[in-house]
């Protein structure tokens, strides 16, 4: 049989068929994928076959193969720096939400972010959260800011949790897709799941008050399907992902306004910073690429990866 990863809990798996059958599962031996040096060798999102077992009338089943991925989000493993713990995998999209203040989120975390999902190969949408409540000037920051990010390419949304102003394009989006939502604690994800799917903030918040009790000490990433063909992977206590390591002749290549142009730079290992004929910078002179990508992208390559991990990641 197959079926896909909807909830691990270390050593137990909950596997949901086509058919929309759940079973609980349990690896086979000492299984594991190669390549991936990973604490968990199977994470939600994945496509997994399994055998029935039948033990007291109760069907489990055993995995003996896991499909390919077509990406991965992963965290540092805490105990173990380095390996690392693929928190989900086949993930469609993600959803950055992007508040102006209340809190402030700054482009410097946006660009951060989207590097990495660009890393991982995951489309990332941004929403503009909270429009109800702001005034003229700060409107006009939303805008320019789609603006930038539009020219880029990538889809930007102004939304309100709140009112349900654009919750609906954001649920049209979401069809047959696997999705995740993203972004600073405060920003509004659990007011905008609950305003896309109300019945399953009574399930959230049951399992949170599990991990209050202690029962669990690590948080585990769960899928939900929602009620119009849709999948959510929730991540409790996991606001954000991780940065991907990269190497600084990489960054560029996840800048998709910087990568295109890469190829007309004179030098073809161009870091875009001090070098001559420089198509980057010619871009940046004749405002083609946004100064706030670029400080970003500059931000990047000269490494400010630890204040970058306590941003992107909360692990209250
Ligand atoms: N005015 C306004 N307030 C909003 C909107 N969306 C969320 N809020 C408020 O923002 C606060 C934070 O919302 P949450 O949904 O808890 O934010 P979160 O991103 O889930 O926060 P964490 O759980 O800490 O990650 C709450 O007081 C919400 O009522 C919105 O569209 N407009
Ligand atoms: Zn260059």
């Amino acid at each position: 049989m197959t079926g896909k990863v909807y909830k691990s809990t270390g050593s137990w798996y909950t596997v949901k068929t086509e058919l929309g059958k759940a079973y609980e599962c349990r690896i086979k031996g000492k299984f594991r994928i190669q390549g991936i040096k990973s604490t968990n060798p199977i994470a939600v999102g994945d496509i997994v076959d399994f055998d029935l077992e039948t033990h007291n009338n109760e069907d489990t089943g055993v995995i003996h193969k896991i499909h390919d991925r077509k990406n991965v989000i992963v965290r540092k493993s805490v105990n173990l720096s380095k390996q690392t713990h693929v928190i989900a995998s086949n993930l469609d999209m993600v959803f950055l939400m992007i508040t102006i203040n209340n809190p402030p989120t700054l482009t410097s975390f946006i660009d951060r972010f989207l590097v990495t999902a660009e890393a991982y190969s995951i489309k990332t949408i941004l929403l503009f959260n909270k429009i109800d409540a702001y005034d003229k000037e700060t409107l006009d920051e939303v805008r320019y800011l789609a603006h930038i990010y539009r020219e880029i390419g990538y889809e930007c949304i102004g939304v309100s949790a709140k009112t349900g102003k654009n919750v609906d394009k954001v649920k049209a989006l979401m069809e047959g897709k696997v999705s995740m939502f993203s972004g600073h604690s405060g920003v509004g994800k659990s007011t905008l799941v609950n305003a896309i799917e109300p019945a399953l903030n009574l399930k959230t918040k049951e399992i949170s008050s599990q991990h209050m009790q202690g029962q669990h000490t690590t948080t585990f990433a769960e899928m939900y399907d929602l009620s119009f063909n849709a999948s959510i992977v929730d991540t409790p206590g996991i606001k954000g992902f991780g940065v991907v390591d990269m190497d600084k002749e990489e960054v560029g290549d996840y800048f998709p306004e910087i990568f295109k142009l890469k190829q007309d730079c004179k030098f073809n290992n161009c870091l875009h910073v001090k070098e001559p004929k420089c198509a980057v910078k010619a871009a940046l002179d004749n405002d083609e690429i946004a100064f706030s990508r670029y400080r970003s992208y500059l931000q990047i390559i000269e490494g400010e990866e630890e204040h970058y991990r306590t941003d992107n990641w909360d692990n209250d």
